[in-house]
């Protein structure tokens, strides 16, 4: 007799490594009013103007410098997540993409198609909360249950970001790495752009208006970003016992002219190369799974910048993909009251 049943979110990819597909992609995903916020004419000149022509051809060179046999990292990883999940818990678990397959529609309708299914936990795959993640995801869901007229209750996981069972997984993955000779350890957060966050603040008064706005107690936070990434890397450095000259916080995928949150991972990553940091370690909280953002922009990309700069390595450490802890601590959140 199964109530309840879970569909985990996760971004998406396009379907092939080559330009048409990444076109398809970059357009349904960047016309998506949560992720470029302005009106729709604009939005729809400035994709097509400026991303479209160009974007997709080197894209989809970035994504078959990572693809796998098995298709797209993102989305083999968050269907290894998705069956170990599975296997640890009994009741219906389904995998959707926000851009792209699977999609949230499909993934909803095969889990109402159930008969007793009449709640659906909805586990946006993302830590920190963002209207380009989260919002964006759980609007798509309540869209396709009243298009299709669907018969069940929509519970979210809120953002977790601060979740002792989350930090205890992170800090148990990590360790492994962090027991490796470094100098510095890399927070590399994905960026948003300020307006993103000042847009959400309800007092108008708080968001980045003074350096240290995020250790504030604030009604703010509860939609900042920027606070909750900061909140993360505080649990995460006072578990794992960092030293607090040893390791920073930047943000990476930067994109387009608006002001976006700082500093850049390239510009940090080459000046602590320019201070005589030799070995730094990455990692990147803001991905549940690795991605073309951690594969790519940071392993290739960042570390080329880096050597080049002076420094001697750079070592991505994974995201929690399928780690034992993360699926236990996932597993534990579908069978909760
Ligand atoms: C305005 C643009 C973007 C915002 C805002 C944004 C927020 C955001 N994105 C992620 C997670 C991922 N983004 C990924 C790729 C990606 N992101 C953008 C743009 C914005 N993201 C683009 C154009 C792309 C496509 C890749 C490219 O052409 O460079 C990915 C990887 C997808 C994959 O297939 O591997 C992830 C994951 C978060 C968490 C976030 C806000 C906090
Ligand atoms: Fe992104
Ligand atoms: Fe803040």
């Amino acid at each position: 007799m199964t109530q309840r049943a879970v569909l985990l979110v996760n971004l998406g990819s396009p379907d092939q490594p080559d330009a048409p597909s990444v076109r398809r992609y970059l357009n349904q995903f960047l016309m998506d009013p949560y992720v470029i916020q302005l009106p729709w004419l604009l939005r729809r000149f400035i994709v097509s103007a400026f991303v479209l022509p160009t974007r997709p051809k080197a894209s989809a060179e970035a994504y078959r410098s990572v693809w796998t046999d098995t298709g797209s990292p993102l989305i083999v990883l968050s269907e290894k997540l998705h069956k170990a999940v599975q296997q640890q818990v009994d009741m219906p678990v389904e995998l959707a993409m926000r851009y792209g397959n699977p999609s949230i529609e499909a993934g909803l309708l095969k889990l109402a198609r159930t008969d007793e299914v009449k709640e659906v936990l909805f586990i946006p795959l993302y830590p920190h909360f963002a209207d380009s993640t989260v919002t964006t995801c759980i609007e798509m869901a309540k869209h396709v249950i009243a298009k299709h007229k669907l018969d069940i209750i929509l519970t979210v996981k809120p953002p977790f970001y601060q979740e002792e069972g989350y930090i205890n997984a992170l800090v148990e993955q990590t360790r492994p790495y962090l027991m490796e000779e470094h100098d510095h350890l890399l927070f590399s957060y994905h960026g948003l752009p300020e307006s993103h966050i000042l847009k959400r603040d309800p007092s108008g008064q708080h968001c980045l208006k003074q350096a240290d706005c995020c250790n504030k107690p604030h009604v703010a936070h509860a939609t900042c970003y920027r606070h909750q990434v900061m909140t993360t890397t505080a649990a995460f450095a006072e578990k794992a016992q960092l030293n607090p000259d040893n390791y920073s916080v930047a943000f990476q995928s930067r994109l387009g002219r608006a002001k976006w949150l700082g500093p850049n991972t390239e510009d940090r990553l080459i000046e602590l190369a320019q201070n005589g940091t030799k070995n730094v370690l990455v990692m990147c909280p803001a991905f549940v799974t690795d991605c073309l953002e951690t594969l790519e922009e940071i392993a290739i990309r960042a570390e080329e910048v880096f050597i080049e700069a002076g420094g001697r390595s750079l070592k991505l450490i994974p995201c929690l993909n399928d780690d034992p802890v993360w699926v236990n601590l996932l597993a534990q959140w579908c069978e909760a009251p």
